[in-house]
């Protein structure tokens, strides 16, 4: 019989696959390996199954993306968070992960952990901070109950979520709170196994909701650099909605007259940091540039 899923986890060269009538373990056919074109967690997949013998993996369906290291394909949503303090919250660092998942056309929801050991002061700036990011249309929770509450009507049928953000940021913690079942490492364990930079940590997927959570440990250092530069501004989403505006069309918002951008910026209508964000993208796009024709 023939069935159609989505790989799971990958254990040890077998590839487990969710499919209507349940998980199956199957094995690749030797035709990936000749390709060289592996099966990937996330991937949807055509499975042949043989009740007394080995389940096999015959096709992998084409990939609408494929983010993080080790991979996950076909990414729906991803999940970012961002902590508090213990890594200090940044402005800058929230801006990269954005940027990057606009560019991948992915939605991003945004899960500020740790505003519990914040002091006041800390938490109402970037509390502040966070309500301009919900103003240009992010949804952000800081409550873990209230995200799982909206996590639970958010994930459809067969959607899969990625978890992202920094080292430390606390995914782990709330992949444990969501999945009590999930068993993810957390901070002193997985510092007392000695996990290196370069150990290749597995990424699984759990269900959740009707759909899938994926914690996917490689999004640390974000590599903005193929990113075009006279694209950038459209991955900023309220510099690209102010655009439509700009007298140029290709405005970007730098030295142009009757530029729409500038002009909300004089209002405070365009936060400065986040103008100042995009400059600091630019610079460091352009920094390491490749010739045109390498793009
Ligand atoms: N007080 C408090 N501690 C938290 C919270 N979230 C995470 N932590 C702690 O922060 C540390 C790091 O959390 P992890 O969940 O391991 O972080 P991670 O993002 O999975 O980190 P990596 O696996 O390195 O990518 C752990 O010691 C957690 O207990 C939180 O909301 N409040
Ligand atoms: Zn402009």
């Amino acid at each position: 019989m023939i069935t159609e899923g989505i790989v799971i986890s990958l254990i040890a060269g077998y590839y487990d696959v969710m499919t209507p009538n349940g998980l199956v373990r199957t094995r690749a056919r030797g035709v990936f390996r000749k390709r060289q074109e592996k099966p990937q967690v996330g991937d949807l997949v055509k499975v042949q199954l043989d009740e007394h013998g080995t389940n096999y993996l015959i096709e992998v369906f084409e990939r609408k993306n494929r983010i993080g290291r080790p991979a996950v394909s076909n990414v729906s949503h991803v999940l970012l968070v961002i902590s508090a303090v213990e890594p200090d919250f940044s402005v800058n660092l929230l801006d990269r992960f954005l940027t990057f998942f606009e560019w991948q056309k992915v939605p991003v929801t945004i899960y500020l952990s740790k505003s519990d050991l914040a002091t006041k002061e800390q938490l109402e700036a970037i509390k502040s901070a966070l309500s301009y990011y919900e103003e240009i249309g992010y949804s952000v929770f800081s409550n873990k109950k209230k995200l799982e509450k909206a996590l639970l009507s958010l994930i459809k049928d067969n959607e899969i979520w990625t978890l992202a953000g920094q080292s430390g940021a606390g995914k782990s913690t709330l992949l444990n709170f969501l999945k009590e079942d999930a068993g993810q490492d957390t901070g002193e364990i997985s510092k007392s196994l000695n996990r290196g930079k370069h150990t290749t940590r597995s990424v699984q997927l759990f269900t959740y909701s009707g759909g899938f959570i994926a914690d996917t440990p490689g999004f640390s250092a974000i590599d903005l650099g193929p990113i075009k530069i006279k694209e950038l501004q459209n991955y900023f989403v309220e510099l690209n909605k102010a655009s439509k505006f700009c007298k140029f069309r290709g405005c970007q918002h730098i030295h142009e007259p009757k530029c729409e951008v500038k002009e909300l910026l004089s209002k405070n209508k365009i936060a400065q940091f986040r103008y100042d964000d995009y400059l600091a993208l630019r610079t460091e796009i352009e920094e390491q540039r490749l010739p045109e024709y390498l793009k």
